[in-house]
């Protein structure tokens, strides 16, 4: 996914059904040349199986009316700009806005710049996506869809977020998924001789 975009999940533990994130059958009529794939991963967290519904929705303005009936009852949402385009990174407020007023106010954000293999096509600094996730208190990383970098990552910190809210043990220190990502992520630019 690249541009405007975004994927809603929601996390069962350990198995969810449904046909929406919301699994409430309220689906919203799609345009004809609109397309949303949803799709299940289950991840193994703790020994726990969190099984993410995944809703892979276009970043394009007109499918906004359909997009937020998607992800109005999503547990999850990752939003995507794509690092060659400064035009996907401006909408992404536009979208923080909108998620702001449409999805579950205690929905698990994430803000992620795709395309990080591309570096030399790079139009936004990832210190610019950083600092636009601290703006809004979001955890941010690039990733890559073609190389996986980081891409495993932001599914198992949702996973982790999602199942620490459904069945948190008392004698458990709180799962930070800010402070999980800071430790776990690989940077882009990476690679000192050290
Ligand atoms: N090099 C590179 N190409 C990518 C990456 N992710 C997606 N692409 C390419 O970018 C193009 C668009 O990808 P899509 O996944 O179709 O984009 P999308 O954002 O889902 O499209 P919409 O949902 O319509 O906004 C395709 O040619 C992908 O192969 C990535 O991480 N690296």
């Amino acid at each position: 996914m690249s541009g405007p975009g975004g994927a809603a999940a929601s996390g069962t533990p350990p198995a969810g059904s449904g046909d929406t994130p919301a699994g409430n059958g309220d689906t919203p009529a799609l345009p004809r040349d609109y397309e949303l794939a949803g799709k299940n991963k289950v991840v193994a967290v703790d020994g726990v199986k969190v099984k993410l519904q995944i809703w892979d929705t276009a970043g394009q303005e007109r499918f906004r009316s359909v997009t937020h009936a998607y992800y109005r009852d999503a547990q999850a949402l990752l939003l995507l700009y794509d690092i060659t385009s400064k035009m996907s990174f401006d909408n992404i407020r536009a979208w923080l806005t909108e998620i702001h007023e449409y999805a579950q106010k205690d929905v698990v954000i994430m803000l992620l710049g795709n395309k990080a293999d591309v570096s030399s096509e790079r139009a936004v600094r990832t210190e610019d996506g950083a600092s636009l996730a601290r703006e809004y208190g979001v955890p941010f990383m690039e990733t890559s869809a073609k190389t996986g970098m980081n891409v495993e990552l932001a599914f198992l910190a949702v996973a982790k977020e999602l199942k620490q809210r459904a069945v948190q043990p008392l004698d458990e220190p709180r799962f930070q998924i800010h402070d999980y990502i800071e430790s776990q992520k690989k940077k882009s630019s990476c690679c000192a001789f050290a």
